[in-house]
């Protein structure tokens, strides 16, 4: 038994195999960190400092009705009677003693003993050492370890940020000087190329980074025509207040454009004069491929065209020098997804969003009339689009340029699928072409093509649907909003730290993280894909695409080809797995099941369901096998087809869950769950030594709305929850701006977790959030109130001026939502109105989204490559478990698939448990979302007192 004394905690039972396994822990404690024993129980040793840390917990309740001033008198005249101080919260945890172990850490260099100290990676002002038993001993130099509050830090003054918001559009274009009142830079954002959802956003971002940043912030309207043309008319001052609103509105609102005439030097010459002229020294391109390559040359050109602008007398020598090196970035925003080096483009997943919704309305027509319908989606030459649908969906067929063959054999090919999909009792046939679909002799394949060929060779009843351009509609999905918001402040970032001598960067994705590649790099490989495509070098086409991208291709053929293709593993080893959810519904915990299911059979293992959760399984006896037609549209559906509840191992019976797995032979195990499944991986672990059913592999999903299992920065079902609370949030907000004056608090679920309203908060432009990380601090909610009251009078009267506050449940149990909207209300002096919104269960999303579905498919392949992997391994362990010091290899094969920056990885559960987790918070130790709550205050202008 394993309890750390890492952060405060001070006491350690411990419990040893033999005495003198004891006898060596006690002397190791007594004599050699010098702690003291004490003894309550008989069969208990507890262990602790000589001053022990009290803790208390102070909680002082409002009463209705209190203004903010009389709680604030009210909670300083405790904590003067107290004689704490640092205490800004309503409730907080406080240390009314504690003996700092940073002496200890000191004196155990003079023990004769030498103890092996370890620095703690997450902890910086922490170490550890392990003691006989194998506990873990932490040591922390912390001053409070158990503190909430952490000392006050002001990250932006105050005045800056209400200058800002004071500030109108200036007409003066003054030129960047270095006098100490001037902008830094002036930074102007295009948009260009196909409109994208989630541009707006892109906008909003870079202009409110910039001037929060000290810069001036500029529009070209109209793409790269604006460049052409010119002047004010073409290249505006943006303020504050200009972007207001664009969060939630679709396409862009300073126009794109294709352009023309910016392909020939002349148009490109004219574009370097403008831009001169309107004192613009940093240029952010947002657009495609074609947009960015142009971006890129322009760049490369630049040099020559200021130079003939300079011989030319057109420009002055003193403006020749200073806009000497042309300073630009990208920020990739196409809805095709067809750029090198990022993972996603800003759009490609709202426009993913509205395919997937078209299609489920398709699959219900016609599935009644058991109809196939061949369905066009965008994409130009990139089959993104139509691959991630085609996983979503699970659609019978996709054709996509990258993977070409003869007319002959898609033709073949489709029908084979097709038929043997119809003959398993399938009623409907999804096929979904990609508009640049062709044969490998590069001849098209229009919708039409495959409807002929689906009534010629299968007589199908078919319909073709051509979605268009409603692809390109509409608000931006979540993602979209966080992608293009992370990527517009990362831009700005960016164009103030190059130097002349560093490459233009290109704002990309990489999983989970916002990384910079170089721009020349990126349109390069681009163009090599298209000449790879025309080269019919299909096998580089497809490498020089995304790793992600083959290896969703390949998902997609085998989840395509279950049981009705030979497997593809010889019979030895074809094993038994099980999947079992557990916890609250998520988004995508049903695609998870699919995509097990259906890769399961493709390589020939046997899967099963287990009903219900672990009290279905000790109570009910709740497995099935899976069958191919029972799973057929369940990617489309929330909540969990096979069941699920909290209930862990040890809350039922693992005893008869152990006899369960002996019975049904499992070689493996796959959890979807959030934080009771981490529990239950656990439970199952541990009890590995007693049970030997549980000696095999087993993985977990990560899927919660609270997104807070440790291990991974990205649970299945946040991105389905986030779109439910911002399409929730829209409407609250608009209701709120068309009142006038008006503010709604918003209260977020998330257990202890403050992820969901933190990007809640980002996507939807709240004023302010408030987390379980954080409390509500009095100062806090003082500043946020008069933040309010100066946004409102600013905005008095205007459109687009509704204001949303989010609430965490569980940022505070005393200033709930209803307290905390009488609070501000009371604040406001009449000046504004203030109501409260809860969506409760809502927040837990209806379908799945399209990136909740594609990830479930990729971990859940993920998954049951793990467990074939390590059954090898396992073997070898088998037995090795009746011997407790030769565990250590094996807790590996028990794992938690997270993603981690920018990394896909198995964490085993030992490691993450033992010292990666607040276990009594049921939080990671480790917030890795903290620097978006300062992205989202910072894009509101919202002065944060208190960091995480
Ligand atoms: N090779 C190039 N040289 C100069 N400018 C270019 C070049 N390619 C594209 N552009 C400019 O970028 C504009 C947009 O390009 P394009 O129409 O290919 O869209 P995109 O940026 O790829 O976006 P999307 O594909 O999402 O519509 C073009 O109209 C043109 O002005
Ligand atoms: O809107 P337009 O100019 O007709 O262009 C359509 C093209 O633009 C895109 O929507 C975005 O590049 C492509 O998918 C499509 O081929
Ligand atoms: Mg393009």
């Amino acid at each position: 038994m394993a309890i750390p004394i890492v952060n405060g905690t001070s006491c350690l039972s411990l419990y040893a195999s033999s005495k003198e396994l004891l006898d060596q822990a006690i002397n190791f404690y007594t004599n050699i960190i010098g702690l003291t024993l004490h003894s309550e129980d008989e069969d208990k040793l507890y262990l602790s400092n000589d001053d022990s840390t009290l803790a208390v917990k102070l909680v002082l309740s409002p009463k209705k009705g209190l203004s903010l001033d009389e709680i604030i008198t009210k909670r300083d005249t405790l904590i003067k009677s107290l004689n704490v101080h640092d205490w800004r919260s309503l409730e907080t945890t406080i240390v009314l003693k504690y003996t700092e172990l940073v002496n200890l850490i000191s004196s155990l260099k003079t023990f004769n003993q030498p103890v092996q100290l370890s620095p703690n990676e997450l902890f910086p002002n922490e170490v550890y050492t392990i003691d006989p038993l194998g506990n873990i001993v932490g040591f922390t130099t912390s001053e409070n370890p158990l503190a909430v509050v952490p000392p006050i830090e002001k990250f932006i003054s105050e005045e800056h940020i209400l200058s800002t918001l004071m500030s109108t559009t200036v007409s003066d274009r003054s030129r960047n000087d270095d006098s100490e009142n001037s902008p830094k830079r002036n930074i102007a954002i295009m948009t260009s190329g196909g409109d994208a959802p989630g541009m707006n956003a892109n906008v909003r971002a870079v202009v409110r980074a910039a001037i929060y940043r000290g810069c001036k912030a500029f529009a070209i309207m109209e793409g790269y025509e604006g460049l052409v043309r010119g002047g004010p008319q073409y290249i505006k001052e943006m303020s504050w207040h200009d972007v207001r609103g664009y969060l939630s509105e679709g396409g862009t609102n300073i126009g794109t454009a294709r352009c023309m005439a910016f392909r020939e030097r002349a148009g490109r010459l004219i574009s370097c004069k403008h831009l001169i002229e309107a004192g613009i020294n940093a240029l952010i391109v947002c657009g495609g491929d074609g947009s960015l390559t142009g971006a890129d040359l322009f760049r490369a050109e630049w040099p020559s065209l200021i130079q003939e602008l300079k011989d030319t007398n057109e420009i002055s020598l003193e403006d020749f020098n200073t806009y000497k090196h042309l300073n630009i970035c990208g920020t990739v925003g196409s809805i095709d997804n067809d750029m090198a080096t990022t993972d996603a483009t800003i759009g490609a997943y709202s426009s993913l969003d509205r395919i997937c919704r078209a299609i489920d309305y398709i699959d219900a027509t016609a599935n009644s009339h058991s109809r196939a319908f061949v369905v066009e989606v965008m994409g130009r030459h990139c089959g993104w689009l139509a691959l991630m649908a085609g996983i979503a969906t699970s659609a019978d067929y996709i054709l996509i340029p990258e993977k070409p063959s003869s007319s002959k054999d898609w033709q073949e090919q489709m029908c084979t699928i097709v038929g043997k999909h119809r003959a398993k009792g399938k009623r409907k046939t999804i096929v979904i072409v990609a508009e640049g679909a062709i044969t490998s002799d590069l001849q098209p394949i229009s919708a039409n093509d495959v409807k002929d060929v689906l009534v010629k060779r299968l007589g199908l009843d078919t319909r073709v649907t051509t979605l268009g351009h409603v692809q390109r509609g509409g608000t931006a999905v979540a993602f979209d909003r966080i992608l293009a918001t992370l990527q517009g402040v990362e831009a700005v970032k960016a164009v103030l730290d190059v130097t002349p001598d560093t490459p233009s960067p290109l704002i990309a994705i990489e999983e989970n993280k916002i990384v910079r590649k170089p721009l020349v790099e990126a349109v390069k490989i681009t163009k090599s894909v298209a000449e790879a495509i025309q080269n019919k070098d299909f096998e580089k086409a497809m490498s020089l695409r995304d790793s992600e991208f083959s290896e969703h291709l390949s998902n997609f053929i085998a989840m395509n080809s279950a049981n009705h293709n030979e497997p593809t593993l010889p019979l030895e080893k074809r094993k038994k797995i099980a999947i079992i959810n557990i916890g609250a519904p998520a988004g995508g915990m049903n695609s998870a099941v699919y995509a097990f299911s259906t890769y399961c059979m493709s390589r020939g293992h046997t899967p099963y369901a287990i009903h219900n959760g672990f009290a279905g399984l000790s109570r009910h006896e709740s497995v099935r096998s899976m069958d191919w037609l029972e799973i057929e549209g369940w990617n489309s559906v929330g909540g969990s087809e096979i069941g699920t509840n909290r209930q862990t191992p040890q809350d039922t019976d693992i005893g008869m869950i152990a006899h369960y797995f002996e019975k049904y032979q499992f070689d493996g195990l796959v959890i979807v769950g959030g934080f009771e499944a981490f529990v239950s991986l656990d439970q199952l672990e541990k009890a590995r030594p007693m049970y030997p059913a549980f000696r095999i592999p087993m993985v977990l999903i990560p899927a919660t709305i609270s997104n807070n299992v440790p291990g991974t920065e990205y649970s299945l079902g946040s991105d389905t929850c986030l779109n439910s609370l911002m399409e929730y949030c829209d409407v609250v907000k608009l209701s709120a701006s068309a009142t006038r004056d008006r503010a709604f608090v918003i209260e977020v679920q998330g257990g202890n977790s403050g992820y969901i309203a933190t990007y809640a908060s980002l996507i939807s432009g709240a004023q302010a959030s408030y987390v379980p990380e954080e409390g509500i601090a009095l100062d806090q909610l003082e500043s946020d109130i008069k933040s309010l009251k100066e946004a409102f009078s600013i905005d008095r009267g205007l459109s687009k001026s509704g204001k949303l506050i989010l609430k965490s449940t569980n940022a505070s149990k005393v200033l709930t939502t209803e307290v905390l909207a009488d609070i501000m209300k009371s604040e406001s002096n009449g000046e504004f109105d203030v109501k409260t919104a809860i969506p409760g269960h809502v927040q837990q999303g209806g379908l799945p989204s399209p990136i909740d579905r594609t990830r479930a498919a990729r971990f859940a392949i993920k998954a049951v490559q793990f467990i074939e992997a390590a059954s090898d391994e396992l073997l070898e362990f088998k037995y090795a478990l009746d011997f407790p010091t030769d565990n250590k290899t094996i807790t590996g094969t028990a794992a938690v698939l997270g993603v981690k920056s920018s990394h896909l990885k198995f964490r085993s559960i030992r490691q993450l448990y033992d010292f990666e987790t607040e276990i009594g918070r049921r939080m990671p130790k480790n917030i890795h979302w903290a620097k978006t709550r300062d992205i989202a205050d910072q894009l509101v202008g919202r002065t944060r007192l208190v960091k995480p």
